[in-house]
């Protein structure tokens, strides 16, 4: 793998938080590239590890939390043991950050200026009275209207959708190498959610960005991902590019995602729409064998041994029940 063209590394990251009834293993040992100008989609259930695989990057654990990686490095630096104050010059700067929730992501009493202008001072100090023509540039290049105007309102004054914008920007202001967004469209209207998806896409395009984009919604990451990475049970069951991904999904719990797809259901009108049996796994403590076992329709009892991935190309696979051609 060309490591040097990697915004973002990611070897065996492992993380672990305390639990009242032992330790919570959320992430097991993923591994995963982000290349300049690429969107890679991390896709699962609710409690997979998604968002404790973001936080891990940024080092924005709950208190308690451990943390291991083989490789967990930004345009060749290695995070690992980077001190606080440098993670703090790399958030906000090299790293953008977009979360669910626009509202929290916002200083209620601050106006939208403010905020972004103070990030852009906090990073680039000797451009400070830049700041307020910057903060009005992102604010148009973000589709808000008026952004002059707009610039002095406080968040409560801005619909949920233009909150979005308003935290796009301010992700956007100091033209980072990376965009990490955690289900950012999830709390919006369904409208809403397809304009902030457009935006994100467009932004993408014109700017090159890198982005790391978290989503429980294999159409969004149709949408926009250029490569795909399915969690389940805090593990990496299958990664590949996304049209490999759509033409030839491999692991079970994969198809079982396609299958809820209302999109990949032609001539079901009127039917319910498929779900997955069973429940997430809870992640306390060590689990062994295939984590997906419980809920998989093929599952053999080879299964309750320890699955490794299996690689064909770019494409990886966690299931001993599938059989990769030599060269996909
Ligand atoms: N603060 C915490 N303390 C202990 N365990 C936690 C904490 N936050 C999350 N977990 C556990 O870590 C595991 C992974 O959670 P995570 O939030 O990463 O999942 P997710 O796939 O992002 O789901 P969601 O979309 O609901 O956030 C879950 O078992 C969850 O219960």
């Amino acid at each position: 793998m060309n490591q040097a063209a990697n915004i973002l590394s990611v070897r065996d990251l492992d993380v672990s938080l305390p639990h009242r009834s032992g330790r919570v293993h959320a992430v097991r040992k993923i591994s995963f590239d982000v290349k300049r100008g690429e969107t890679v989609c991390i896709v699962g259930e609710s409690g997979c590890g998604k968002s404790m695989s973001a936080m891990a990057i940024l080092n924005l654990l709950p208190r308690g939390a451990e943390r291991n990686a083989e490789t967990l490095s930004l345009l060749g630096e290695d995070l690992r043991n980077a001190s606080e104050s440098r993670l703090r010059r790399i958030r906000g700067n090299k790293i953008g950050m977009i979360f669910q929730e626009p509202l929290t992501a916002l200083n209620p009493s601050l106006t939208v200026g403010e905020q972004l202008m103070e990030v852009y001072r906090r990073h680039r100090p000797q451009e400070k009275a830049n700041a307020r023509a910057r903060a009005i540039e992102m604010l148009g290049q973000v589709g808000i209207p008026d952004p002059a105007e707009r610039i002095s309102q406080y968040p409560h004054q801005l619909s949920g959708g233009l909150r979005q914008r308003v935290v796009i920007a301010m992700a956007m202001m100091c033209e980072p190498e990376l965009i990490i967004a955690d289900e950012p469209t999830t709390a919006l209207d369904v409208t809403v959610q397809a304009q902030i998806l457009r935006l994100l896409i467009d932004l993408k395009q014109r700017f090159g960005l890198a982005l790391l984009l978290i989503t429980h919604d294999l159409a969004i990451a149709s949408r926009v991902a250029d490569h795909i990475v399915v969690m389940y049970g805090g593990q990496v069951v299958e990664q590949a590019p996304t049209a490999e991904f759509f033409r030839r999904p491999l692991h079970p719990y994969s198809k079982g995602l396609l299958g809820c797809l209302p999109t990949s259901q032609p001539g079901r009108h009127g039917q319910p729409l498929q779900v997955i049996p069973g429940t997430v796994p809870s992640l306390i403590g060590d689990m062994t064998g295939c984590t997906f076992m419980s809920r998989c329709k093929e599952a053999q009892p080879a299964c309750a041994a320890n699955i490794e991935l299996q690689r064909s190309g770019e494409h990886w696979v966690r299931c001993d029940r599938v059989t990769l051609p030599e060269a996909l």
